[in-house]
């Protein structure tokens, strides 16, 4: 008699019970184990194989059916990838009572396992986890033991099932494991309900994947719950483009896009109507014409409010005008220099103000105004700067972050006193949120940020929320720089609007002492860029070249490099796409083969996209605040283990960001590539001291004003561009057209109808300041 267990013998499997567990992530539900082979459809005669995949924790005493396919690891061989799987159920009579009567379910001995299968049947287990109360049955089984059966069963079997049934539409084991975190054992009738939910609900879920299931089960294409998840997943598609919100008729048209198919037309009033609902159940949020995602509009709302909170506040110990003039008088004797006009009014302002902003482009003496703030504030407030004067019992008064540790790096570097990224700061746990918040606020009283331009609106809301009244914040960025990866132009926003004071540093200090790179800089933010400016000059080059000799011209560039002695490591190529024959992929291969060559001496490892070698210059390309790395940071292969050499027993990537070692296992490798060249995007908030910039036709599409300022600026000491001079003179003229959705700006005149009174920049002749008089 065979149990009804439905076991894929028509897919792929191995029949088998553990050996012994070689890796897992209890987090993940990750596990590489061996097993012993009790049965296999596939053709492979060994005893034991190692497999891997997201499963829930492997009992000894049980035995399963894995589904998968085999996969030649380079460095441990073969191996058997795991897609799905479930416990085996015993299909005997006899097997049966051995299984519930084994050490899985507690309270459970071989009578009452016998009068289970007595009274349900081979298929009790199905019966008992398709109706618990089944159980009822079963003469003489107490409620108590019956309700630890149904759990343990869920338990052990629940995920299985669960994966099982989710494997049939294509979903794997990893968004399996998501699923089943949420919704435990109610995934599959909501699945069978209405599989758009779980775009609602589930991180990552496709449209395209809950639109297929919802049509096999017949669900109509203009099914109120199609329409519902088509306006979550365009709201959600357009965050990644950096909009907070869409207006009401783009949502609309952008749904109808997605949703529309012949024979079942969708009208336009029947999505206005699925939005209108989406909107009383609180899943949106609809305001002024425009859509939101709830997360987007508290985080514009929640900014919005801490600044008025701040704004409105008045400081303390307000220092009389003469008394401040005085005081940043005696600092330029102390540094020896003089402050242009807008750097004195930048220094003097940000003391008497709440919140202010500094922003300006490179060279413009940003970080000279912070360290003159920080000096002045110290003497105004006779305290010391000096972290070390300060016990546990005394807050220190300055905090200084910047939402990159490259950029928190500088900031420590330039100003001498400890900075963090904006994350280490609030205290992120990796996973839910920030230590630091409206309860738990900051403690200091003069707090800066510095590359504010690189800040979206959930950072900055979190940041501000745990900003106390009585703290001093200026922000410092540069307006011409790319915005935010994330949602919002915070910066550009916080300027436009007209309510916070704000100092606009316009002249160029470093191009005084013959900086080509800034005065072409500035030529891009005046508009004013022609042939003449790129001329070579001493810290400049253009070589002209097309797109099939570039990586030659740059492989030269870096043999010229190392011929004169140039450390490599301070070389930079920036360009702004990933493919064509000339983009980042194909240039980081070549530059691999010239600066970090194979070798018998070094160690590598093959992925599916790349070849990772001890000494490869690598890229972090998301934040992993618990091991203090972020997106964009920059590190070096120093070791790679193999299974056997290391207590985890798994092969390891070992890479070290600037004294900080993380290890990388085999899943997480898709998180670094190589750094030989990067993105535009991913160099924001870094400098070297040499950039290498491409800049060719066939990269048109991406070449805007923002991205190649951006592009230019990250150098310190030398630039050179390769490529075409007209594609650059076109690039730096256009403008980026996709303006992102925003309302932050509305949301600050709501709560300021007034513009304060406040000076915006020294270069207003009409202005006359108290520089004017010294
Ligand atoms: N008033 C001044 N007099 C003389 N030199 C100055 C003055 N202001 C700034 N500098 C010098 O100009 C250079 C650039 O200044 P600073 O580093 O403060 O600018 P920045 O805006 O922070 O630049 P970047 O954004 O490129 O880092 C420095 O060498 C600094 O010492």
């Amino acid at each position: 008699m065979a149990t009804d267990q439905q076991v894929r013998k028509e897919d792929g499997y191995i029949k088998g019970e553990l050996l012994y567990t070689i890796f897992r992530n209890e987090q993940e539900n990750f596990s590489i184990a061996k097993i012993n082979i009790l049965a296999t459809n596939e053709d492979y005669q060994a005893k034991d194989i190692v497999i891997k995949g997201y499963f829930s924790d492997l009992q000894e005493t049980a035995a399963y059916y894995f589904y998968g396919a085999f996969e030649r690891h380079p460095k441990f061989g073969l191996q058997y990838n795991v897609t799905s799987y479930q416990t085996f159920i015993p299909d005997t009579t006899d097997g049966l009572i051995a299984y519930l009567s084994s050490d899985l379910f507690h309270g459970i001995g071989k009578k009452t396992a016998a009068k289970i299968v007595d009274a349900l049947g081979v298929n009790a287990i199905s019966s008992i986890l398709n109706d618990p109360d089944a159980l009822k049955k079963v003469p003489g089984l107490k409620q108590d033991k019956a309700d630890l059966l149904v759990k343990t069963l869920k338990e052990n079997q629940g995920f299985e099932y669960i994966a099982v049934y989710l494997a049939k539409y294509g979903i794997g084991l990893k968004m399996a494991q998501k699923i089943y975190k949420h919704y435990q054992d109610e995934a599959i009738s909501v699945l069978q309900e209405d599989p758009y939910q779980y775009v609602f609900d589930i991180e990552g879920f496709g449209f395209q994947t809950a639109d297929q299931i919802a049509r096999g089960n017949g669900l109509s294409l203009t099914h109120p719950s199609r329409i519902g998840a088509g306006c979550i997943y365009v709201l959600q598609k357009n965050i990644q483009a950096g909009h907070v919100f869409l207006p009401i008729e783009t949502c609309i048209s952008l749904v109808m896009d997605l949703l529309t198919q012949p024979e079942q037309p969708l009208t336009e009033a029947m999505v206005n109507g699925r939005l209108e609902e989406l909107n009383q159940d609180k899943s949106v949020i609809m305001l002024n014409g425009n859509v939101y995602l709830p997360s987007l509009y508290y985080a514009e709302d929640g900014f919005a409010s801490n600044v008025n909170r701040l704004i409105t506040k008045s400081i303390e110990h307000d220092t009389p005008l003469a008394e401040l003039m005085k005081i940043i008088g005696d600092i330029e004797d102390q540094e020896v220099l003089s402050y242009g006009k807008e750097q004195f009014e930048a220094i003097q302002q940000a003391l008497s103000s709440k919140l202010m902003i500094v922003t300006g482009g490179p060279g413009t003496g940003k970080t000279t105004v912070i360290k003159g703030i920080l000096n002045a504030y110290s003497t105004i407030h006779d305290m010391s700067a000096d972290p070390k004067t300060y016990d546990s019992e005394t807050d220190y008064p300055f905090i200084l972050t910047a939402p990159t540790g490259r950029a928190a790096k500088r900031l420590t570097e330039s100003t001498g006193l400890p900075a963090v990224t904006i994350h280490r700061l609030l205290g992120w746990d990796g996973q839910s949120g920030f230590d630091k918040n409206e309860h738990e606020q900051l403690k200091g009283s003069y707090l800066i940020v510095d590359e504010f331009s690189m800040v979206d609106i959930w950072l900055a809301n979190s940041l501000f929320k745990a900003i106390p009244d009585d703290m001093q914040v200026l922000l410092v960025g540069d307006e011409d720089q790319l915005p935010s990866v994330g949602p919002g132009q915070v910066l550009a926003d916080l300027l436009a609007s007209d309510r916070i004071p704000y100092i606009s540093l316009h002249d160029v200090y470093r191009q005084k002492e013959g900086s080509k790179i800034i005065e072409l800089a500035h030529l891009i933010k005046q508009d004013t860029c022609d042939k003449a400016a790129l001329m070579n000059d001493k810290d400049f080059s253009f070589i002209s070249c097309h797109e099939q000799q570039l990586i030659d011209v740059v492989t030269a560039v870096f043999k010229r490099a190392q011929a004169k002695g140039i450390e490599l490591k301070d070389m930079q190529v920036l360009a702004p796409m990933y493919r064509s024959q000339a983009g980042i992929t194909m240039i980081n291969q070549h530059l691999q083969a010239l600066i970090n060559p194979a070798s018998s001496k070094k160690r590598e490892i093959k992925t599916k996209d790349a070849v990772f070698r001890v000494g490869d210059k690598v890229l972090q390309l998301v934040n992993q605040p618990e091991d203090g790395i972020y997106n964009g940071d920059i590190g070096n292969v120093v070791a790679i283990f193999k299974e056997n050499e290391n207590a985890d027993r798994v092969e390891q990537l070992v890479i070290d960001f600037e004294g900080k070692e993380v290890s990388y296992e085999r899943k997480d490798y898709i998180n670094v590539t190589h750094a030989y060249c990067i993105s535009i995007h991913k160099s924001q908030g870094s400098e070297f001291p040499i950039v290498i910039m491409p800049v060719l036709p066939v990269y048109q599409r991406m070449l805007k004003k923002n991205l190649l300022y951006t592009a230019i600026t990250r150098s310190k000491k030398s630039l050179i561009i390769c490529g075409d001079k007209q594609a650059f003179l076109s690039g730096v003229k256009r403008l980026d057209a996709n303006q992102r959705y925003t309302s932050l700006i509305e949301q600050l005149h709501e709560r300021l109808p007034n513009v304060p009174d406040m000076n915006h920049s020294a270069t207003e002749e009409t202005e006359i300041t108290p520089y004017d008089f010294m």
